[in-house]
């Protein structure tokens, strides 16, 4: 117990997000850069052979029907074929907020799926977890890739990105928003022309989703506004379907600084950008 191996599943940002369309499905077709950032829910597995998959701890928010962990332990175990005598007792610390659009219920199911697939003794290739992944959702299977990715289809046609060190403001509204109310919205525009990744600087993106949200949830709009007046920063965007939001800086100095500032009734934090997943060679 002392020494259990704790397996960290690091938030994202969406750098930018534009909508280009829509499937026969109901899903849309995006293009978006996902980052990884050094903001993490951390998590811990004891292997048993009850057959129950469960939590050790309770979420405030989370039922265990619905919760991603428990999901991903299900899933790979059954599509797996392993004896279903297998089971495992989950221990979630969660510090990522929930429904914020930083990923965090799909970067826990990832971080579930690549630490059992290594100590359920499944030891699939990382192409295969991935599309189990993506049957838990649109965002898991980049946290299984473990690289920073320009994103196209509904989130999971990858292509590795290298993305210089920065240093990033995220605000955190008290707020949820609910990415399915979003993606359904009548005023969402889908036409953004598609980019070539090649010839693409960031600063030419935009959050599609953020007008939308942002009519759902005004205090988006505020906080943004204040960022957007800050100095030094890069690029001000919101992650995902929101509610949280970024500025990206170039050095910590520059983002501590703006940080410092925070109005009273703003909360958040800064982190820095990281090179690649964490559990990236597991
Ligand atoms: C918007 C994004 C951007 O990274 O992130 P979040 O804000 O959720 O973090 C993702 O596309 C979200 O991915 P994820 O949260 O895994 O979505 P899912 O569970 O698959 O889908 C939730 C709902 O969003 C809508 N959805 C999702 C992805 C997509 N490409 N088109 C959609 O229309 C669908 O209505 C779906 O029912
Ligand atoms: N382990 C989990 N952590 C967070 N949310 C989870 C988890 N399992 C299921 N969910 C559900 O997924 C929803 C979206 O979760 P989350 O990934 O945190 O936000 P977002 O998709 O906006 O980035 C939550 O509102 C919650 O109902």
């Amino acid at each position: 117990m002392g020494n259990m191996k704790v397996f960290p599943a690091p938030a994202k940002l969406n750098l930018f997000l534009h909508v280009l369309g829509r499937r026969e499905d109901g899903y849309h077709l995006l293009q978006t850069v996902f980052r990884f950032i050094d903001y993490a829910d951390q998590l811990s597995f004891t292997v048993t052979n009850d057959g129950v998959i469960s939590h050790v701890n309770q979420i405030v928010g989370l039922t265990e029907a619905d919760d991603l962990c428990i999901r991903a332990a299900k899933l790979l175990r059954e599509q797996s074929g392993r004896e279903t005598s297998l089971g495992v007792k989950i221990h979630l610390h969660k510090k990522i907020p929930l429904g914020g659009g930083l990923g965090g219920g799909s970067s826990d199911a990832a971080t579930t799926l690549i630490a059992l697939n290594r100590l359920w003794a499944i030891n699939w290739p990382k192409e295969r977890l991935m599309k189990l992944g993506l049957e838990l959702g649109a965002d898991v299977p980049i946290f299984i890739y473990g690289y920073n990715a320009f994103a196209e289809g509904v989130g999971e046609k990858l292509q590795k990105m290298d993305l210089s060190p920065a240093w990033y403001i995220v605000l955190t509204p008290p707020v949820q928003v609910h990415t399915a109310a979003v993606f359904a919205s009548k005023e969402l525009t889908r036409n953004t022309i598609p980019i070539k990744m090649a010839n693409f600087s960031m600063a030419q993106g935009h959050n599609d989703l953020e007008p939308v949200a942002m009519r759902m949830q005004p205090v988006i709009a505020e906080w943004l506004n204040w960022l957007k007046k800050q100095p030094d920063t890069i690029n001000v965007a919101m992650s995902g379907a929101g509610a949280c939001m970024f500025a990206e800086f170039t050095s910590e100095s520059a983002a501590q600084k703006v940080f410092e500032q925070l109005p009273d009734g703003m909360r958040g934090f800064v982190t820095s950008g990281l090179a690649e997943h964490p559990l990236l060679d597991f």
